[in-house]
């Protein structure tokens, strides 16, 4: 669906992306994810088009953004961080504006129009003057003008920076719906943000992406070994044996449980493997009950840390595991 493939982008000596090459499937959300300035914006603006790229090469859909610029920004609507709004209309004349320029057949716009202010709930506000929105109207009506035409990417920079707690979740569900048919981008630098509503995560550092994989994933295979504290009704020599089973353990440490009859278990795995499932069926089929089991991972916050570090010798290091 999008192609990026060594990606530049240079202002004056500064390189504000950095050959960042990625791969973007249809029909799942996708989340730029990165401290200030690390460049999400102006990969953003290369992709649609607004910018032009020091070198490298952005397809979309097969269309070469640069060599095919009509062809490209068909496919994908935009809402930028500061939405392109005209203060002096009112919403509905401002929705009627961006159907025409979006080319939408003139017997379709009416009931385009009238589909997307629905789904964006700003048919209240249809007469309403921009100018006096309120900041969660505005991008809902931003958000109107990137989908309508209903282009197969949506693509939406930093989509809820300065709205309250209520219309962030406005927002979200919103973004939810949108990815149920159309592809969307989003970035943020707000790991929450992120990891609530993507399937998959770019992590952008000073132009350079420092991971890529599912948010689950992303979560796992950084946690380093993997530890699962158990609380197995058992006795000790039965619960060791249950545990030989399992060949993806790598060392163990048995203590007596607080409840008589009990043990608790810490059990390491290796990197990247999610073992919970054979440790279910390990003691299931000895038939000891597991009481309670906890897996310790790093959560998406360090990691995000550790990756976009300053001093990280160690992010380079975590560049090369998780993209290779
Ligand atoms: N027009 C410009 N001229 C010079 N430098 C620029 C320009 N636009 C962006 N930059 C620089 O390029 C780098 C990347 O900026 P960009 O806006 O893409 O980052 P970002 O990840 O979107 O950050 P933010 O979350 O703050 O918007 C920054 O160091 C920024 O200062």
């Amino acid at each position: 669906m999008i192609e990026i493939n060594h990606l530049v982008k240079k202002y004056g000596d500064h390189i504000a992306v950095n050959d960042l090459s990625l791969n973007i499937e249809s029909g799942k959300i996708y989340g730029f994810l990165g401290p200030n300035g690390a460049g999400k914006s102006t990969t953003m603006n290369i992709i649609t088009g607004y910018l032009g790229a020091t070198s490298g090469e952005v397809k979309i859909n097969g269309f070469d953004v640069l060599a095919q610029p009509e062809e490209a920004k068909k496919c994908v609507g935009y809402l930028p961080e500061l939405p392109p709004l005209y203060m002096d209309m009112t919403v509905l004349e401002y929705m009627n504006f961006v159907a025409e320029l979006k080319q939408i057949p003139k017997d379709k716009r009416k009931s385009s129009v009238k589909e997307v202010m629905e789904l964006t709930k700003i048919m209240d506000m249809k007469d309403r003057l921009i100018r006096n929105l309120s900041k969660g109207y505005r991008q809902r009506v931003g958000f109107a003008q990137a989908v309508i035409g209903y282009p197969e990417v949506i693509i939406l920079d930093e989509p809820t920076v300065g709205l309250d707690p209520k219309q962030i979740i406005e927002i979200r569900e919103l973004i939810k719906k949108l990815g149920e048919k159309h592809t969307v981008i989003l970035s943020s630098h707000i790991l929450s943000e992120i990891s609530a509503v993507c399937d998959h995560i770019f992590i952008i550092s000073k132009g350079k992406l420092v991971a890529s994989d599912s948010t689950e994933n992303l979560t796992l295979m950084m946690s380093g070994v993997q530890e699962i504290e158990l609380l197995v009704k058992a006795e000790e020599e039965a619960a060791k044996e249950a545990l030989r089973t399992i060949s993806q353990v790598q060392k163990y440490h048995m203590t007596k449980g607080n409840e008589e009859g009990t043990v608790k278990i810490l059990l390491s795995a290796e990197k990247g493997v999610d073992i919970r499932e054979a440790v279910f069926f390990a003691f299931a089929d000895a038939k000891l009950p597991i009481l309670e089991m906890k897996a310790e991972g790093k959560s998406l916050e360090e990691i995000f840390l550790e990756l976009t570090s300053q001093k990280a010798g160690a992010a380079q290091r975590k560049e090369q595991e998780v993209v290779a």
